[in-house]
């Protein structure tokens, strides 16, 4: 079970009423605020004017930077020459303008050739066998390791002198970065759910790396892709000024650097030239680069636009009194898998609201997207995000991650091995409230004692290790307590404990809900572990709510086919064991494949043509109950 505090506010650009927000137009995650930064203006200027300068240089200078002048051999500058000229009298500025195009041709395709390179070896870890994937790996740390000059130096000379050896040697040593990079990402996307289920069902591991790995892993591949181009075209005329690169009569600007250089402590301006063009050059393509990842890393989704974001929706007035309002919350991923549908849910003060539905129903996402917390490449859309009244897009880190806590299944996950359990609970105090170290350790021991941790002090000064599960799962709450939480999330928290732990685990959250009046969301497949602890219950299928009620209306009161389905398929001291415990027959929708209609359809014995091809609203059918089905409402 983790728990974690959330990150700099969500990510969300828009507020509900389609308008950007504040936030969203100047704060920090804005990337249009990204695109206006000084550096972001200078590299796309930079670069814009390279391109031009590559489509039209020849075009405009060709001939003056070959037409030779046996009157005016190296020359210093003049009107007429203003970077003077070269051995047989041309002219150096239109030799420097010319050179752009082949400068800039010859780094692209070293860039790409390194991309390319380094991409196939830094996939291969994912498709190779284990032993051949630990040699594949060691193999990239080595070359990493290595110096990227001298390796572009000597697959240079390998390879013969020109420019063919200077871009595969410029080639070759970027390759290592885009291999770790690669490698990196690819480790990190191989640990998604979707990957270990694909896994699991037998697909090849080359099928699972295009079709799952890569193209989740593409984007910061395009971005590096930028910037590499800047550090190919330095490499490049790097390699020509060695005298490694373009050959005469080719010219690019290190080999007109590499020509001028004799002459630079008697014409200095030779050198200048090319020289200024190199570093503008490298200069624009970092810039924009890195301007580029900046914006990535701050759109709405806060992981780029893989996803387009589905437009925020206008939804009546803000409830003042909820301590969580949630509108029109969509989470999607690239491929047209959307796992939460404009999914709405509102908790009032000191309320436990129960969510819950079958495993894949989206109960997770919900979470994470509550806290900020839906793992990349997903895109996060909502048209309303309110905890305690106040739009969460404009708030802090430090006021989102005092109001709201998080606990997940797993306390190992969310805990550090390497800490004591006391330690980690006061970095909360420190780094939130900005508590003295005593003072935070202080109130660590509080709230263990307060999660009815026994021998509280002691605890604290243990390791999680040495904390059984359940008292592990006590310390991950005691941290979301170290705040003044308006919110607990709870995904799941109970799940990785045996029963009677189980059982003590949800009698604290309840007390901790009674004495600390916070509200709690908790999230869970098991309707009858909802039914005990919460006040109300929301059921999910397929990314969306399709009942509302409350708790003790479960029994007697579920009126979607759905709800009862899943208290039917519960266990009772009437159920004959010898038999298979009754399920609901069929499975849910995968994401990508929800239709037009209700989504339970398929498995419902109820379903009409009408439930088939139109989906029905969520409409209010008894006292605080709302269900989303045309044959109960109807
Ligand atoms: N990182 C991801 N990338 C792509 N799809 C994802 C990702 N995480 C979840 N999904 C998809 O979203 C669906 C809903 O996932 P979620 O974890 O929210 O379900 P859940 O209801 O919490 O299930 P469980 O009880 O098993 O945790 C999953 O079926 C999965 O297909």
């Amino acid at each position: 079970m983790r728990a974690r505090t959330a990150p700099d506010g969500l990510r969300a650009a828009e507020k509900e009423d389609g308008v950007p927000s504040e936030r969203a137009k100047k704060g920090p995650r804005s990337g249009g605020g990204v695109w206006r930064s000084a550096p972001a203006l200078i590299g796309g200027v930079l670069v814009l004017l390279m391109a031009v300068l590559a489509v039209a240089g020849p075009i405009i200078w060709g001939e003056a930077a070959e037409r030779i002048d046996a009157g005016a051999i190296l020359q210093g500058a003049s009107a007429e020459h203003p970077l003077g000229t070269d051995n047989l009298g041309r002219d150096l500025l239109a030799r420097v303008l010319v050179a752009g195009r082949y400068s800039l041709a010859l780094a692209l395709a070293a860039t790409l050739i390194g991309a390319a390179g380094g991409i196939l070896l830094g996939a291969l870890p994912s498709v190779l066998p284990r032993r051949a994937a630990r040699m594949a790996t060691g193999t990239v740390n080595a070359l990493v390791a290595f110096p990227g000059l001298l390796l572009a130096m000597f697959t240079a000379v390998v390879s013969g002198l020109g420019a063919r050896g200077a871009v595969l040697g410029i080639g070759v040593a970027i390759a290592p970065g885009f291999a770790r990079l690669t490698q990196t990402l690819a480790a990190s996307v191989a640990g998604a759910d979707y990957v270990a289920a694909a896994r699991m069902l037998g697909v090849p591991r080359r099928r699972v790396l295009a079709r799952h790995i890569l193209p989740n892993i593409a984007e910061p591949l395009i971005l590096n892709l930028a910037q590499s181009l800047g550090g190919a075209l330095l490499g490049l005329a790097g390699m020509s000024f060695l005298g490694l690169g373009v050959q005469p009569p080719d010219f690019d600007w290190g080999r007109l650097l590499f020509d001028g250089f004799a002459r630079i402590y008697v014409t200095p301006v030779v050198a200048l030239g090319p020289a200024a063009a190199v570093a503008l050059a490298g200069i624009g393509f970092n810039l924009l680069g890195d301007t580029l990842a900046r914006a990535a890393a701050r759109s709405p989704a806060g992981q780029g636009d893989a996803v387009r974001p589905e437009p925020p929706r206008p939804s009546g007035e803000p409830d003042p009194d909820a301590v969580l309002e949630l509108r029109d919350l969509t989470v999607s991923f690239p491929g047209g898998s959307t796992p939460v549908r404009e999914l709405s849910l509102t908790v009032a003060p000191g309320e436990i609201v129960g969510l819950v539905g079958e495993s894949g129903s989206g109960k997770s996402l919900t979470a994470a997207a509550i806290g900020g917390l839906v793992p990349y490449p997903g895109a996060v859309t909502y048209g309303r995000l309110r905890l305690g009244g106040v739009d969460v897009a404009t708030m802090s880190g430090k006021e989102l991650g005092t109001a709201l806590a998080m606990v997940f299944q797993d306390p190992m996950a969310s805990l550090n091995p390497a800490l004591k359990v006391g330690g980690q609970l006061a970095e909360v105090a420190v780094v939130h409230q900005g508590a003295g170290r005593a003072d935070a350790r202080r109130r660590a021991v509080d709230r263990l004692g307060h999660v009815r941790l026994p021998d509280p002090a002691k605890h604290a000064a243990q390791h999680p290790h040495e904390l059984s599960g359940g008292m592990r799962q006590r310390a991950v709450i005691a941290m979301g307590l170290m705040g003044t939480p308006r919110l607990i999330v709870a995904d799941e928290p109970t799940t990785a404990l045996d029963v009677t732990v189980q059982r003590q685990i949800l009698r604290l959250l309840r007390e901790v809900v009674e004495e600390t009046g916070a509200a709690l969301l908790f999230i869970s497949h098991d309707i009858a572990v909802v039914g005990e602890l919460c006040d109300r219950v929301v059921v999910m299928y397929a990314g969306r709510v399709v009942e509302e009620l409350p708790a003790d209306r479960l029994a007697d009161g579920a009126a979607h086919p759905y709800t009862r389905a899943l208290i039917a398929s519960l266990p009772d001291l009437d159920t004959d064991r010898s038999r298979p415990l009754a399920g609901i027959p069929g499975t849910q929708p995968a994401p990508a494949q929800v239709g037009t209609g209700c989504a339970f359809a398929g498995r419902c014995s109820l379903a009409t043509e009408q439930c088939r091809t139109e989906r029905p609203e969520l409409v209010v059918h008894g006292p605080r109950q709302r269900v989303a089905c045309w044959e109960v409402t109807s």
